[in-house]
């Protein structure tokens, strides 16, 4: 928050909180769009990944997923197979490799350009990060250019990064800060298209929905 001294005696000195409509130091709306499950296919990659390489494992197809961990699920399945789907998603090239969700790239150069607009890729690293790190930033330059590199926000806590919006496919987002700054659209992955949002929360069914009107509705708050 920005805070103005007035020019008063010490003993009358006060601050004065100089609040901007929007969470952007010009007025300007912020908005955080995650990567995993928003802009890259990574639920995709891990099935395609673990039946190339495990093909006579059983697996979990995109329409019979549910829960955020992909992990979890496949140990539900077997105790064993959670090891191996985690090798798939671990491996070099993994991350590189993840396709753009559809129309993700559209609106996100679209989303950039407009005006009183902030926008910033908000995504968590794997505890194991050793290639998911360096790729996660190549995906970015590869697929949206080096302006976004720019712009790329990289937290294991989404809690503590201030904004107005935040575009993410996890259903609960928490953290060290209990009240964060942004509201939280849900972005419809095949993990959590079953639950059932309770108002006031809202979700973007793909980036074929209406996403400006996300973005215009928050302005007028
Ligand atoms: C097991 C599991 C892990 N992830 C990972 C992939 C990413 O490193 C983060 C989420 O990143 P995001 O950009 O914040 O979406 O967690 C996952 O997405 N799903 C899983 O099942
Ligand atoms: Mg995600």
């Amino acid at each position: 928050m920005l805070m103005h001294i007035q020019a008063v005696p010490p003993a009358r000195l006060s601050l004065v909180p100089l609040l901007p409509a929007q969470g952007g130091m010009s007025g300007a709306l912020r908005v955080l769009v995650d990567m995993d499950g928003v802009v890259a296919d990574f639920e995709g990659a891990v099935l395609r990944g673990f039946s190339a390489r495990f093909p006579a494992e059983p697996r979990v197809e995109l329409a019979a997923r549910s829960g955020f961990s992909v992990r979890e699920q496949y140990r539900g399945l077997r105790r064993d197979l959670a090891a191996k789907v985690a090798s798939v998603y671990e491996s070099p090239g993994f991350f590189l490799g993840l396709d753009p969700i559809p129309g993700a790239l559209e609106a996100m150069q679209e989303m950039i350009r407009m005006e009183d607009t902030e926008v910033f890729i908000c995504t968590s690293p794997l505890q194991k990060y050793e290639h998911c790190v360096l790729e996660k930033y190549k995906w970015v330059e590869k697929h949206l250019g080096p302006e976004f590199v720019e712009r790329i926000i990289l937290t294991r806590d989404k809690t503590v990064v201030s904004a107005d919006l935040l575009f993410d496919d996890k259903d609960t987002i928490t953290g060290a800060e209990p009240n964060p700054s942004w509201e939280h659209i849900l972005f419809t992955c095949c993990h959590n298209r079953h639950i059932q949002l309770q108002p006031p929360r809202r979700r973007l069914l793909s980036w074929a929905d209406d996403w400006k009107g996300i973005l215009e509705s928050k302005r007028r708050q």
